[in-house]
């Protein structure tokens, strides 16, 4: 496995807003992804996560404000663009069912594959050496994320969590120098999760990227995150490590103003 020389980049959004019609989805947000470090977003049912992922990965263009990646500015870049510039993501409701491992993977690296159509339709030598480059890169990639006994079968055959999870290798595979996780464990059980929260670490130690967290389960969060940003009604309220935002009365009146039920409540 190769393991990154040079940090990432700062991933560093600056006043993003965004209006739906008469709603402000998210207003003047900021917030700075540090490299190498887990940052999660939490908040309330509606308080603007998945927008900001959007947001990231292009799907959705601010109205005003910034998202740089090191000297990049990725504000209003096409998804296509974005990810090659090394922010890639996983979607919180798409679980793979079609091929096996290796094809989902493989799909991954399709991105970063230098080889044109009719050299790939002729299977010329170079594109048959090229293949096999990102063959064995993939592989190490489910070797990464526990996939790699399932390399060569049908994604359909394996548990939901291993499915998820090869939307999660997939997303490795284009060598991102920041991961979006759109709620990596939504849907899976006790067990699931805590694989889950072995991979991730694992990822992280060996390749060396930020992650981007959006995630319900608080226990997972704060298990994970190096850095929490507090999203409610569309406005960063705190940001802090989570034992920080645990205790800040902000976040805990967000939260219905219990508090007591944080690990459940987000
Ligand atoms: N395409 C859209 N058109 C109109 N309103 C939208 C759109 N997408 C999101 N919204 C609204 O923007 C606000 C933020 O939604 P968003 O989905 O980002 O929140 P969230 O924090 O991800 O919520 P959840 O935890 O329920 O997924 C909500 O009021 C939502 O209804």
């Amino acid at each position: 496995m190769t393991v990154r020389t040079t940090a990432p980049p700062e991933l560093a959004v600056t006043d993003v807003t965004v209006r739906f019609a008469g709603l402000t989805a998210l207003d003047a947000v900021s917030f700075t992804v540090a490299p190498g470090s887990v940052h999660a977003l939490i908040g309330p049912n509606g308080a603007g996560k998945s927008t900001c992922f959007n947001v990231l990965s292009g799907l959705c263009r601010p109205a005003a404000g910034t998202v740089r990646l090191g000297d990049a500015d990725l504000t209003r870049l096409a998804p296509h663009r974005i990810a090659a510039l090394g922010v890639a993501r996983t979607f919180q409701n798409i679980v793979t069912t079609q091929g096996t491992v290796a094809d989902n993977l493989m799909l991954g690296r399709h991105a970063l594959s230098r080889a044109g159509f009719a050299a790939s339709a002729l299977r010329l030598p170079h594109v048959r050496r090229e293949q096999r480059v990102h063959l064995a890169r993939a592989r190490a990639i489910a070797e990464l994320t526990g996939l790699g006994h399932h390399f060569d079968n049908p994604v359909a055959l394996l548990s939901y969590g291993d499915r998820k999870r090869v939307e999660f290798a997939r997303a490795l595979c284009l060598e991102p120098s920041v991961l979006l996780l759109d709620e990596p464990v939504a849907g899976m059980n006790a067990a699931e999760r805590a694989r889950t929260v072995e991979v991730v670490h694992a990822v992280r130690a060996e390749l060396g990227l930020s992650v981007v967290l959006v995630e319900h389960d608080m226990g997972l969060v704060m298990r994970l995150a190096d850095e929490v940003t507090v999203l409610d009604f569309g406005r960063a309220i705190a940001h802090g490590t989570p034992d920080e935002v645990r205790g800040d009365p902000e976040v805990l009146r967000a939260y219905l103003g219990t508090g007591a039920d944080q690990e459940d409540a987000a």
